[in-house]
C-alpha cells in the first residue's frame, strides 16, 4: 500500500444466502479526498461500509488501513467517525446529553468541543428537547456531531445528508469540505446525484459486485 491511501480493498467478496454482493472486490481510497459512492438500492453500499469498519467480516479478501487507524487485535479501526444505520441514542436525554455519555467513553473531548460540534452541525446544544421528539433530520445531525465530535482523520458516512433540508445539506457540504482540506478523508454514499456531483474529489460505482471508479 502506497503512504497516500487510507484504505486499500483486495478481493473482496461477499454474500448473504446465495446473494452475491461483492465478488473481488478492490479499491484505493486515497488521504485527504471526498470520495462518493453510488449504486443501486441493495448494491451493497452499507455492507461495504461495514466491511471498511470491520463490523462485518466479508467471506474473502482483505481490508488494509493506513497506521494511523488499523486497529489492535480484536478491536476496530482507530480515530474513524462513523455514520451507518440508525445510531440508538438514549430517548429520554438531550442532544447535548447523548454525545456527553458518548464522550465520556475516551474522555479526549471537552464540553466544550461537544457544544462547538453541535453548533458546527446545526444543532443548538442548549436545546432541551429530548432525542426523543427529534425529527429525523435532527438525529441525522446528532449522528454527524458524534462522528465529527473526536476530530476523526477519516470518516466514514452512510447517506449523511438523508432527511436534511436544502439549506442544511448545503452547510454539510461546506463543513465536509473543509474537513477534506484539513487533510481528513472522507467516504460518503448517496442517492442524490447532486451531493455525489458537487462533493466528491473522486466517485465510484458500486456495479456488479465490483467498485468501478469513475471519477
Ligand atoms: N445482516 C444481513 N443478513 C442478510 N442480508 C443482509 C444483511 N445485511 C445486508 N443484507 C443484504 O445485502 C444487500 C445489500 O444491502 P445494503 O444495505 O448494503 O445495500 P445498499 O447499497 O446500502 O442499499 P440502499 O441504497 O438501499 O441503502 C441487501 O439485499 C440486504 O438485504
Amino acid at each position: 500500500m502506497t503512504s497516500d491511501n487510507v484504505i486499500t480493498l483486495r478481493g473482496i467478496t461477499k454474500a448473504y444466502r446465495g446473494q452475491q454482493l461483492f465478488d473481488g472486490l478492490g479499491a484505493d481510497f486515497g488521504a485527504g479526498r471526498i470520495h462518493g459512492i453510488v449504486g443501486h438500492n441493495g448494491a451493497g453500499k452499507s455492507v461495504l461500509f461495514k466491511v471498511i469498519c470491520g463490523f462485518v467480516r466479508p467471506d474473502a479478501g482483505t481490508v488494509e488501513l493506513a497506521d494511523a487507524h488499523r486497529p489492535e487485535p480484536g478491536g476496530y479501526p482507530r480515530d474513524v467517525g462513523v455514520v451507518i444505520d440508525r445510531p440508538g441514542y438514549l430517548p429520554d436525554r438531550t442532544g447535548f446529553q447523548n454525545l456527553q455519555q458518548l464522550a465520556a467513553i475516551r474522555g479526549v473531548i471537552s464540553a466544550e468541543k461537544i457544544r462547538a460540534t453541535m453548533s458546527e452541525v446545526g444543532l443548538s446544544p442548549d436545546l432541551r428537547q429530548k432525542v426523543r421528539h427529534y425529527s429525523l433530520g435532527m438525529k441525522q445531525k446528532l449522528a454527524l456531531a458524534q462522528a465529527v465530535m473526536e476530530d476523526q482523520r477519516l470518516l466514514i458516512l452512510d447517506e449523511p445528508f438523508n432527511a436534511l433540508d436544502p439549506d442544511s445539506v448545503q452547510a454539510m457540504h461546506a463543513l465536509l469540505r473543509r474537513y477534506r482540506d484539513q487533510g481528513r478523508t472522507i467516504l460518503f454514499t448517496s442517492h442524490q446525484r447532486e451531493d455525489i456531483e458537487a462533493l466528491s474529489d473522486h466517485v465510484y460505482l458500486l456495479n456488479r459486485q465490483r467498485l468501478e471508479r469513475t471519477r
